[in-house]
């Protein structure tokens, strides 16, 4: 079994959400991915963000497929980091191939993430494109160190069932959304 781990705010979904979650169905061919509606980024200042019980149920409005499972699995856990979020899972579930899944502006940032060099080792990551930048993610202090760990994206479909580190990243349609954006609009949860 592959389960795809979409950790996010999700503060409010957007059509990109869904997108960058069916990309990764497809393209890494898992049997199923869950959202993972973070009580909050520890990187983020979380005092505007609203219960997670409203961010999930937008998500899962929005995530309509059956092959996705919206949930707060993270906030039993009671674990800010991603690395501690990661390792709680696999050992709870040592025989499933869970593979962390993100957008490119996470590969950007994700050398400030705590203890980012053991969540490689860890679990198999992709990363999906989004428009911002293609070149600064992929030029990234991140990026950098793990640069011998990456694979053709070609080889996608295995990735789940390779060692970490190792990582891909996913062109494709590119979505210039963001929760930011729809906030300024008026969004709210
Ligand atoms: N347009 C997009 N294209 C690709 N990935 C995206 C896009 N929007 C969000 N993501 C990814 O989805 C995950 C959850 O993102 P999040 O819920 O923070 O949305 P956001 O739009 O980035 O929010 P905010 O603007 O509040 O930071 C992250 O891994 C992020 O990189
Ligand atoms: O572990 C960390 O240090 C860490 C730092 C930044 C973000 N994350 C996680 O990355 C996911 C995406 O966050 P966000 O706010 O971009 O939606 C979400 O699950 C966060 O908890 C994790």
């Amino acid at each position: 079994m592959a389960i795809g781990l979409y950790g996010g705010s999700f503060n409010p979904p957007h059509a990109a959400h869904r997108m960058v979650a069916e990309t990764a169905l497809e393209k890494l061919g898992l049997d199923r991915l869950w959202a993972l509606v973070t009580p909050g980024n520890p990187l983020k200042d979380n005092r505007a963000l609203p219960p997670a019980a409203n961010r999930m149920a937008a998500a899962r409005a929005l995530l309509d497929n059956p092959r996705i499972v919206v949930t707060d699995v993270e906030a039993g856990i009671g674990a800010a980091r991603t690395f501690e979020v990661v390792r709680h899972l696999k050992s709870r579930a040592p025989d499933v191939r869970f593979v962390w899944v993100m957008g490119a502006d996470n590969l950007a940032s994700l050398h400030g993430w705590g203890r980012w060099r053991e969540l490689a080792g860890l679990t198999p990551i992709a990363v999906v494109d989004r428009p911002g930048g293609t070149f600064a993610p992929l030029s990234s202090r991140a990026a950098a160190v793990l640069r011998r760990s990456r694979i053709d994206e070609r080889d996608a479909a295995g990735l789940a069932h390779m060692e970490p580190p190792a990582w891909a990243f996913l062109h494709g349609r590119r979505l210039d959304l963001s929760s930011t954006a729809l906030r300024g609009r008026g969004a709210s949860l």
